[in-house]
């Protein structure tokens, strides 16, 4: 079994019958989704879904699992989602895969966040990964060009056919690479306030646990 099928499956674990569980986006939430299904099948866990992307509603559904959306359900007892990187103080970096505004308002509105990751994700200081900010398309250029002037590095994000990405809700990303963040909250902060910005991949003081798998063995990390 990989790192990723390993943490999967074992954060699975931490969902009890009668829970709403927000449901991560990427290849590692993509373990626990599956499996979360097999149990919804195979022992009857009475459970609610919500998804946070297009991709993960889907596969959801497919394998059985009552998905509902956030409007609809009162609280989320647990979200669990993959990670790009966390730091020692469990905050990290998230939207690799384009899903981190919606994974963020599932995320802060849940009254336990667990990240799942392979060993690959865990780092001393953020800032490798490159940061992806969701920016309004009309807006895009301008903040293109002022991130370029404040040295951040820029770069839209393509499609594998070269075109700019799209997301879930409509917004081209930017990717930011910064090689190191050293203050975080700062940065946090400066781009929240941007006009045409929507919501950046810093989760800062947000997971209250990390399940990281290292070859076959499970570590986990608490606040
Ligand atoms: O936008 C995507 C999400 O933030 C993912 O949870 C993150 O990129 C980690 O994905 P993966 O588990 O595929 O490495």
């Amino acid at each position: 079994m990989n790192e990723k099928e390993l943490v999967g499956k074992e954060a699975a674990k931490y969902v009890e019958d009668g829970m709403v569980v927000g449901l991560g986006t990427g290849s590692t939430a993509y373990h626990l989704i599956v499996e979360l299904g097999r149990r919804v099948r195979e022992e009857g866990l009475n459970m609610i879904g919500v998804a946070t992307s297009v991709q993960s509603a889907e596969l959801a559904k497919e394998v059985g699992i009552n998905v509902q959306s956030f409007n609809d359900v009162k609280e989320i007892d647990v979200t669990i989602d993959g990670t790009d990187e966390f730091d020692p103080a469990l905050n990290g970096i998230k939207g690799g895969g384009g899903a981190h505004l919606i994974e963020k308002i599932i995320a802060v509105n849940s009254k336990r966040v667990i990240w799942i990751c392979d060993h690959s994700k865990e780092v001393t200081q953020l800032g490798a990964f490159p940061l992806p900010v969701e920016v309004i398309r009309d807006a895009s250029q301008h903040l293109f060009d002022g991130f370029v002037a404040k040295g951040y590095a820029p770069s839209y994000r393509l499609t594998p056919a070269g075109d700019k990405f799209i997301t879930d809700s409509g917004n081209y990303l930017i990717d930011l690479h910064l090689e190191k963040i050293d203050n975080a909250p700062q940065l946090a902060e400066e781009l929240i306030h941007l006009v045409g910005v929507v919501e950046h991949g810093l989760f800062l003081d947000i997971a209250d646990h990390v399940i990281m798998a290292k070859d076959d063995k499970i570590v986990h990390f608490y606040k």
